[in-house]
């Protein structure tokens, strides 16, 4: 059967489409800096709601990718084989669980893969993917014939350890991971990283913001020396299959709480996104377009606010606040992988608003959409902004709401939540007080969870599902803060024993220099990876 529109993809900025699956994923970003999307969105199927409700949560991936994979070019069997294989290696039966916390409002726990965070649904995912298609592409292939890919990735915490763990040791693939140094990814996310010694896993501390190490990224990409000599290919929601990976998790969740005995039949559903580069919420856009009935989806960020500042000024969407137009720095805050002054995937949702909004034949609005993306992101490159038209900003009002989280609100909410939540039937790997029954969150769950409460506020009748998208082990700084001397905490208590001895382990990083610009990463990249395959690591 011949690929369907929702199975082909082109870049939002217009120089390519028609591109498969495959294309997308080994290639990352498109050749015009754009970001690939599918040329149509598929819908789910009549009868979704019956079919699909009491599939695993493997077997609802399935289901749902198979609307973006034609069978053409990964057949349904080997396709199945590699969702069940990615998810083997999580701790919880129901993968990412939802957690009932108080009338209204579940929790949606994605931290039980291998890193603890959310980006390990789709990550360890996309490893086996990139596995695939190489053993495919390299069959009876030998020495320099072989095609190796260059994974090269910017991280502010998440995405590089799940990157690791997803392609360590992976034959015909090297990892690079750029983070930024100066303690902005949090100790324990740092030796996740550093003390994977795998020949083919390569760490880069930048000197900067996370905004910082993602413009080298795509500098790299935009390289057409490296690209065309090193292959390089992205493990950041850049990757269209981490965005198609992160949907499944969104219905699985709508399915859960619909069989919950305190769940209304006629609520409607929010859910709650803590956001930084806009993946993940993009991935709930994806579900409810597809038909998923989510009344709104709310973008909680922390003080790096460009998304919320983007709605409350009237679609203006800028590195600088207009009430404070010196400061444009990334601020420091207690949920630092959402440090990011720039978000990625923002250009995707701003592509279908804009397509969307316009009218004329297919050919011509998607000719509008692209040029309008280009147009917008050639302004923020230059003038550090934009402003999208109002029926733009309409649009995006219909499906999304904000709303900024402060860093004391932050802490109040572990806080309030451990001394007010007990939830009954957590299964393994929860984190709570084992004298108190409390419930620890994380502090970017806290951000989406004080946002929802915001959300309940207004809207009490509705069904709220707040993501939760890091274990709180992992940023013991913040826990700690939000619950040292009360009753029954003890951080020793919630550290999943992958954890315990890592701070003692040998670890392996590469500085770069503050001077050294994408260029000097070029070189290290190039440097590193010929020893690597001179066997020299
Ligand atoms: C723990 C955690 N929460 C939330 C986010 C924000 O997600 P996104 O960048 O997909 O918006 C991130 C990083 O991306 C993260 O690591
Ligand atoms: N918070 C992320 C930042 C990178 O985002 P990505 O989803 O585009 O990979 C991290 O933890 O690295």
């Amino acid at each position: 059967m011949s690929p369907t529109l929702s199975q082909q993809y082109l870049s939002t900025r217009g120089a390519e489409y028609g591109r498969t699956f495959e294309d997308v994923v080994l290639q990352g970003l498109a050749s015009d800096g754009g970001l690939f999307i599918p040329e149509e969105m598929p819908t789910l199927p009549k009868s979704w709601e019956t079919e699909w409700r009491d599939l695993s949560f493997e077997d609802l991936a399935l289901e749902i990718m198979s609307l973006y994979i034609s069978t053409d070019e990964i057949p349904r069997e080997d396709l199945k084989n590699i969702i069940y294989k990615s998810y083997s290696t999580f701790r919880h039966p129901e993968r990412t669980p939802s957690v009932l916390l108080e009338k209204n409002l579940y929790l949606l726990e994605l931290f039980h893969g291998p890193t603890f965070a959310f980006k390990d649904v789709a990550l360890s995912f996309l490893g086996n993917l990139f596995e695939y298609f190489l053993v495919r592409k390299n069959a009876g292939k030998t020495g320099k014939d072989r095609h190796h890919l260059t994974v090269v990735g910017a991280t502010s915490g998440d995405t590089g350890s799940a990157a690791i763990y997803g392609l360590r040791g992976k034959k015909d693939v090297s990892v690079f991971i750029l983070f930024p140094d100066g303690g902005r990814v949090s100790p324990i996310q740092e030796k996740q990283m550093t003390t994977i010694l795998d020949p083919n896993v390569h760490n880069l501390t930048v000197a900067g913001s996370f905004d910082h190490c993602q413009d080298i990224v795509k500098s790299l990409f935009a390289d057409e020396d490296l690209n065309s000599t090193h292959n390089i290919a992205a493990v950041n929601s850049i990757n269209m299959a981490r965005i198609l990976a992160q949907i499944t998790y969104f219905i699985y969740s709508y399915f859960a709480l619909t069989k919950t005995p305190s769940f209304n039949k006629d609520s409607k559903v929010r859910v709650v996104v803590p956001s930084g580069n806009f993946g993940d919420i993009l991935a709930g856009w994806f579900a409810k377009s597809m038909g998923l009935p989510i009344e709104k989806l709310v973008i909680a960020t922390n003080a790096n606010d460009i998304l919320d500042r983007f709605f409350r000024s009237g679609g203006h969407y800028t590195k600088k606040a207009l009430d404070a137009p010196t400061d444009h720095g990334v601020k420091e805050t207690h949920s630092p992988a959402m440090d990011i002054l720039v978000s990625s995937n923002f250009e995707r949702l701003l592509w279908f608003l804009s397509y969307q909004t316009t009218s004329g034949t297919e050919a011509e609005r998607r000719k509008h959409a692209c040029e309008s993306v280009s147009g917008w992101l050639n302004e923020l490159k230059t003038n550090g902004g934009f402003q999208v038209p109002s029926e733009v900003l309409e649009a995006a009002k219909v499906d999304f709401e904000s709303e900024r989280v402060t860093n004391e609100e932050t802490i109040s909410m572990i806080r309030d939540i451990y001394k007010t939540s007990f939830p009954k039937g957590l299964g393994p790997g929860s984190a709570k007080s084992s004298k108190t029954g409390g419930y620890i969150l994380d502090p970017h769950t806290a951000v989406g969870v004080a946002a929802t409460r915001r959300s309940m506020a207004r809207n009490p009748d509705i069904t709220h599902i707040s993501l939760s998208t890091a274990h709180p082990a992992k940023f013991a700084g913040a826990v700690d803060l939000a619950l040292r001397g009360e009753d029954g905490y003890d951080f020793t208590e919630i550290l999943p024993q992958e954890f315990i001895g890592l701070e003692q382990r040998e670890s392996r990083v590469t500085p770069v220099g503050e001077s050294a610009g994408w260029q000097g990463v070029k070189e290290i990249v190039k440097a590193e990876l010929e020893q690597e395959l001179q066997g020299l690591r």
